[in-house]
Parts: C-alpha cells; structure tokens; sequence
C-alpha cells in the first residue's frame, strides 16, 4: 500500500514515511492509493470475530510490510484494550460509547496506535522525533497519553488558552517527561495553522525532525475505521443497513467511516452533526466551501471553523457532489438545542451524554424525521464528565470521578503561553 498526497506534488510514500512525516512535503494530507473491499464472507460475520482480529483484517493493508503482522497483533491488542459498547436509547436509536480509554474520548484508539506505530519504527533510531499537535480538546490528552515515556518522541501540544475543559486541559499540562503544552491566545484554527506552517517551514525542518499526531496523519485517521465495525460486531445479525450520526469537529472520524464503508460495511448513509461551527452544513446546502473562524461552544472538542479531513472525504467521493449528497447529510445545533437535547434524553432514556453525543443525537433525530423506516447510531465520542460544569449543571446530576480522570484532578497544570508562530518556532528550536 503506498499513500499520495492530495496536492499531488509529492512523491507516493510507504505507511512507515507516511506517519514520519505526518504531511506531504507539498503541504497535502496522504490517502491510501487503494481502498481494499473486505470479504464479504467476513463483513457479515463480525460477530464472530473479537476486536483485534477486526483490527487485524482492517489495518493490515494499509499497514503492509511495514509492521509485521505478530508486532501489529501486539499494537492492536494494547490499542483495543477497552469496551465500546452499544447502548440502546429508543426503539430506533443507539449510541456507540467510544469513552472507555485511558482518557474518557475517542481520540485513545487512534493516539496509542500512532505511538506505538511510531516507537516501533524509531525502535533502533538515535534521532529524536518531535509530534506537534492541534487541540480543540480531546485529542491533546489522548496524544499526551499514548506518548507518554515513548523512546525517543517528544511531544508538543497546542491548545487554545480559556477554550477548553479543565478536565481536557489536566490531561494535556500535567503527564510532564516528555509532553509539553502550550496555551495559545487565540482558537484551534490558529492552533492549527501554527501546527502546518511548522511542516511547511523548510528552516525549522532541516533542525526538527516533525511529525504530527492530528488525524492528519494516517496512523491517527485510519483505525477510527474500526469503531464502525465494532458497533456491527455487537449487533445481533442480519444487522442490516445502518445510519450512524457523527459529532464532528475536524472531520477525522466520520472520513474513517467512509473508509470502512468503501471497504464493504453495510452503513447506508452518515450524518455529520455540528455545533454552530458549521462550514460542513454550509457546504452541503450551497456546495461552497467558506470557513469561518471557529466560535467556543459548550462542545468545545468541535469548535474547529476549518475541518482538516474534509479534503479527504471529497477525494472519496470523487469531488463529485452529487455523489457526497446521497451518502452524507449536516446539521448544525446550536448550544441552547445542545443542552435541550442532553435534558430530553435524560429524562426520557435515563442517559447522561456529553455535549458532543448531544449534537450527534440531534443530528441523527433530524434526519430520522424524514427517514422514519432507518435505524440509526449516534458515536458518544466522550464521557459526560469531561464536561462537569455543563453536564451538572444542565441535568442537575452528580458524576462520579472515574479512576482515569481522579488521578490528573491534584497535579499541577504546566503550560507555556505562546502568541505567535514565531514564539512556537523559538521554542521548537532550544
Ligand atoms: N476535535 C479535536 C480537534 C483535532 O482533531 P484531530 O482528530 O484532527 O486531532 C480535539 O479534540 O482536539
């Protein structure tokens, strides 16, 4: 399997540069030059199979040679190490919890398969890799997280100042070793532009060896794929064809799914649900792409104005719109219908979600309004306490501090304030 770059001004690359390298050289993100089909025999069988065999089936294409197939076994054994169970919340709807990781979000999956990805491929290298990463949120504690005491990886988290959980912030400013943090006057989008310039900064460059751990990069992006196919692992057969709602932000999760439908699961159509950072819906009813800058929502993990992935799922459907309508819908929401939905679904299901599964059950509500004969799955992409203030105080419930979050609650947050690219080039550089 090689990977080229969506600019198409760059060499085709093997999975191991792919992730070394994070970007393409001209600045575009890598695909896989091929989508494989899985058989069908196994796609209609996935219950019988466990998580990592899944993982296994899906992930060695992409992964080819590069990793040998007992070392990835062993990758996907400690990457799967959690449930993702199924819930029911009506006769016609589920959510998928993706929460049960080291870090209460869905990013834990992605994050420990980069790292341990990246410290097998560094196992004999004496030059130290330095992962640069964007956060609106989660990805920066799971990234924090899967890296933590990786041989020979220092990793470098940029956040936007006041725009995040304190949960999420703990997670991401007091691990210490070999994870820094720095709060960023201003929003994930600048968060993001500084993390690209870096790549694209030839001087920093010849000094810094960079990779990113956004889902820019493949070894983030692509073993997202496997939540859809553990949600059909859990259903009853015939599972039949299925919606699934995604909350999304930067759009890596919901182009994993793509993937996993290209390669034959039975998903019959997506929905991206945003916040009132809604470049996608826009897009969708105009055909234009026009990001504005990001506004801070109580569903922070998605206040993202300019989705890095979205390219990606042009390129899957061709950059054909007429193709992207049929399998894709969008809706945004805003925070008042945020905390509307999590009270509706509390008091009639007894279910706590997050800010974020609230967006992705109002995205799925809607469409449902229109295709009452579907059934469908909204993704829980975090666990409600990461947002205690909104959820305690929008459902008037306690939450218990599960043993994950309890043990970052008394240490020190340690973060550096930064402005400027060039505060981030000087601190890259000593
Ligand atoms: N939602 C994200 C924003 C970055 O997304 P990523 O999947 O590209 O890392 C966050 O929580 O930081």
């Amino acid at each position: 399997m090689k990977y080229y770059s969506l600019n198409r001004k760059a060499p085709k690359v093997s999975y191991r540069t792919a992730v070394i390298n994070g970007i393409a050289p001209d600045g575009g993100l890598y695909f896989p030059e091929h989508l494989p089909v899985l058989p069908k025999s196994f796609i209609n069988k996935l219950d019988r199979y466990s998580s990592v065999e899944i993982g296994m089936e899906a992930m060695a294409p992409f992964v080819h040679k590069d990793i040998p197939k007992k070392e990835l076994e062993s990758i996907l054994e400690k990457v799967l190490d959690f449930d993702f169970p199924l819930v029911p919340i009506d006769a016609h709807i589920s959510t998928l919890e993706l929460f049960h990781g080291p870090t209460m979000a869905f990013k834990d999956v992605g994050a420990r398969f980069m790292a341990l990805s990246l410290g097998y491929f560094n196992r004999n290298e004496e030059k130290e890799i330095t992962v640069l990463v964007a956060t609106s949120g989660d990805t920066g504690g799971a990234v924090a997280n899967g890296f933590l005491g990786v041989k020979g990886v220092n990793v470098v988290i940029l956040y936007p100042d006041g725009k995040v959980s304190d949960i999420q912030e703990r997670q991401l400013t007091t691990l210490g070793q070999n994870i820094k943090a720095l709060r960023v006057q201003g929003t994930f989008d600048d968060c993001q532009r500084m993390v690209k310039k870096a790549f694209a900064d030839k001087t920093l460059k010849g000094s810094v060896q960079l990779t990113s751990a956004n889902s820019i990069n493949v070894a983030r992006w692509l073993p997202q794929m496997l939540y859809y196919m553990l949600a059909y692992h859990q259903k009853k057969k015939p599972a039949g064809e299925l919606v699934f709602s995604v909350p999304s932000g930067n759009f890596g999760n919901i182009c994993a799914g793509m993937v996993a439908q290209k390669m034959g699961l039975p998903i019959s159509h997506f929905i991206a649900a945003t916040n009132v950072n809604d470049t996608v819906p826009r897009f969708m009813n105009t055909s234009e792409y026009d990001p504005h800058p990001s506004t801070a929502t109580i569903s922070n993990a998605m206040d993202v104005g300019d989705p890095s992935n979205f390219v990606r799922i042009l390129e899957l459907h061709k950059n054909d719109f007429k193709s992207l309508k049929q399998n894709l819908s969008s809706y945004s929401f805003t925070d008042k219908e945020t905390k509307e939905a999590m009270k509706k679904i509390y008091s009639e299901s007894k279910y706590i979600t997050d800010p974020h599964g609230a967006v992705g059950y109002l995205g799925l509500k809607k469409y449902l309004e229109s295709h009452p004969d579907r059934k469908g799955i909204f993704l829980e992409t975090a666990h409600p306490v990461k947002f205690l203030d909104v959820v305690s105080e929008t459902l008037h419930t306690d939450i218990p501090l599960p043993p994950q979050i309890e043990k970052v609650m008394n240490k020190n947050k340690i973060s550096l304030p930064i402005s400027t690219y060039d505060e981030l080039k000087e601190f890259l550089l000593t």
